[in-house]
């Protein structure tokens, strides 16, 4: 569960990202997030997984009132949180099996939870027969799906994805979203920023469109509502 109450977020230049944002996300829904550029999209998500900090108001992510958190916390709430990005951010000198199990590593997983998890990600995914290939072996789809199994592989509660098609061809955007479909009906939350009009008016979900810094929308199964 995502709760906001009265988030204000202002940067350092003393633009407001977001102005009064008010909003509870339930354990089990998939959300889109919309709204023209730089609306404060990436922003919002940024709050979430906690790389900004509110500037005003209150946000909590599964019971941990994240805008207060003592930093020694940090990395104990981040590992509840999968994030993937528009440009997949891979390690490029790591295998697929390396760049998955390296999330697990930095929490200081056993050895063998870490190869039994990996893999058993990998197959989730479809990947598990591109375990030893480099990123640059792959094609942009493939790519993703490696992020994307780096995100789910601590089994984090929430993921927040920015823009996770932008790079993607409609097919292959496709393959990814059932596949975050199928992690969110695994159990995660899922909150995903997108431009793509076609994904968000096909696969009908709850919408929440942000327009200068302010919730000016939001529907239970909604549309894209933007003609670009
Ligand atoms: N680190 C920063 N310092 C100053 N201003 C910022 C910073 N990050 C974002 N902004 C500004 O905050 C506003 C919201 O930006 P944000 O990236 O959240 O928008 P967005 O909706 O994700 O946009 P896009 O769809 O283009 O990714 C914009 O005016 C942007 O220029």
């Amino acid at each position: 569960m995502i709760e906001m109450h009265d988030i204000w977020k202002t940067y350092s230049d003393g633009t407001h990202a977001l102005r009064g944002v008010s909003v509870q996300i339930d354990s089990d829904e998939f959300v889109y997030l919309v709204g023209p550029s730089g609306a404060g999209k990436s922003t919002f998500m940024k709050l979430i997984y906690r790389e900004e900090v509110p500037t005003k108001g209150q946000i909590s992510v599964s019971g941990f009132n994240i805008g207060k958190l003592k930093s020694r916390k940090i990395p104990y709430v981040r590992r509840n949180i999968g994030v993937i990005f528009q440009d997949f951010r891979l390690l490029p000198q790591l295998s697929v099996f390396d760049n998955v199990a390296f999330a697990m590593e930095v929490i200081e997983a056993p050895r063998r939870a870490i190869r039994k998890r990996t893999l058993e990600v990998l197959e989730l995914v479809g990947l598990h027969h591109k375990q030893a290939s480099l990123p640059s072996q792959l094609s942009g789809g493939e790519q993703q799906r490696v992020s994307i199994a780096r995100a789910i592989v601590n089994n984090p509660t929430v993921i927040v994805a920015d823009e996770p098609t932008g790079n993607l061809d409609p097919d292959t955007s496709m393959g990814i979203m059932h596949l975050l479909e199928e992690i969110n009906y695994r159990g995660a939350t899922i909150v995903m920023a997108t431009h793509n009009k076609e994904i968000v008016n096909n696969m009908r979900k709850r919408v929440i469109a942000i327009e200068n810094g302010v919730i000016v929308r939001d529907e239970a199964r909604g549309e894209y509502g933007y003609e670009i």
